[in-house]
């Protein structure tokens, strides 16, 4: 997957591109990450990179011919590495909530231009103009858009085909079948005297992945009851959901 990054601060990515198993995707090409630095592009002697906002008020906004400069760059850029027009994505908190039906969107999708904006955003028509999405990883103000960019890249870096050393433990993700995950365990089997489930000692295979379901189910139920609002299970997700509601509240 070849994604395209426009950023004030490129270095900040290399806890994507240093790391890791994004770290190794890039490293084995299954991940391309480009870079363009708005910055690049200034044409004054103090590199001015920011402007003031129309109607005053605090704070900056990004300088529009840097940046636009920058995104069009990144975008010649894709369609020669792919032969495919990128979909180009502004992180910010307008945008549409980032989840793992999203993230495996975008994986699936084509090349991606990832824009972290800096200041107070960017302009309304460079939105207008040159974004084709905008994205936000949450109801929060951050200072830069460079971390929600490297959370959206992870987690649809994380869902193309071979980034993952073993396929199925992104299956087995929260979220991937829009449940929680269970509860993992690894050596001792003792924590001061809190011991490991004895089916995950079995070696019985089936009663463990229904030990999980189960699990898993269960902890959705408790903690994110939302996720199951107009979800269909199954006829032995039913049956164990109903046992674990048994054994919680008797
Ligand atoms: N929440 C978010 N999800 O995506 N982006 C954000 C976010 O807070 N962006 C900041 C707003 C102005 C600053 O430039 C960057």
């Amino acid at each position: 997957m070849w994604i395209g990054v426009v950023s004030l601060f490129p270095e900040m990515f290399e806890a994507l591109t240093r790391q890791g198993v994004t770290g190794r995707a890039v490293e084995k090409g299954r991940i391309d990450l480009e870079f363009w630095n708005p910055r690049d592009y200034a044409t004054d002697r103090h590199r001015t990179v920011d402007d003031r906002p129309y109607g005053g008020g605090p704070g900056m906004l990004m300088k529009v011919d840097t940046l636009r400069a920058a995104i069009h760059d990144a975008r010649s850029r894709a369609e020669i590495a792919t032969g495919q027009r990128p979909k180009v994505i502004y992180l910010s908190p307008q945008g549409r909530r980032l989840d793992q039906r999203g993230a495996g969107e975008l994986a699936s999708g084509p090349p991606l231009v990832v824009v972290a904006g800096r200041y107070e955003g960017i302009d309304e028509r460079v939105v207008e103009a040159d974004i084709d999405e905008e994205w936000s990883i949450g109801d929060y103000v951050l200072s830069g858009g460079e971390l929600p960019a490297m959370v959206l890249i992870d987690a649809a870096a994380r869902l193309v085909p071979g980034v993952l050393g073993h396929q199925d433990s992104a299956l087995e993700d929260s979220f991937n079948d829009g449940l929680l995950d269970c509860p993992h365990y690894t050596r001792p089997e003792d924590v001061e005297g809190r011991r490991v489930p004895e089916v995950l000692l079995s070696g019985h295979h089936g009663a463990i992945r229904r030990w999980r379901l189960k699990q898993s189910l269960g902890r959705t139920w408790l903690r994110r009851p939302d996720l199951l609002e107009g979800r269909t299970l199954n006829d032995e997700q039913r049956e164990l959901l109903e046992e674990f509601i048994e054994e919680y509240a008797p």
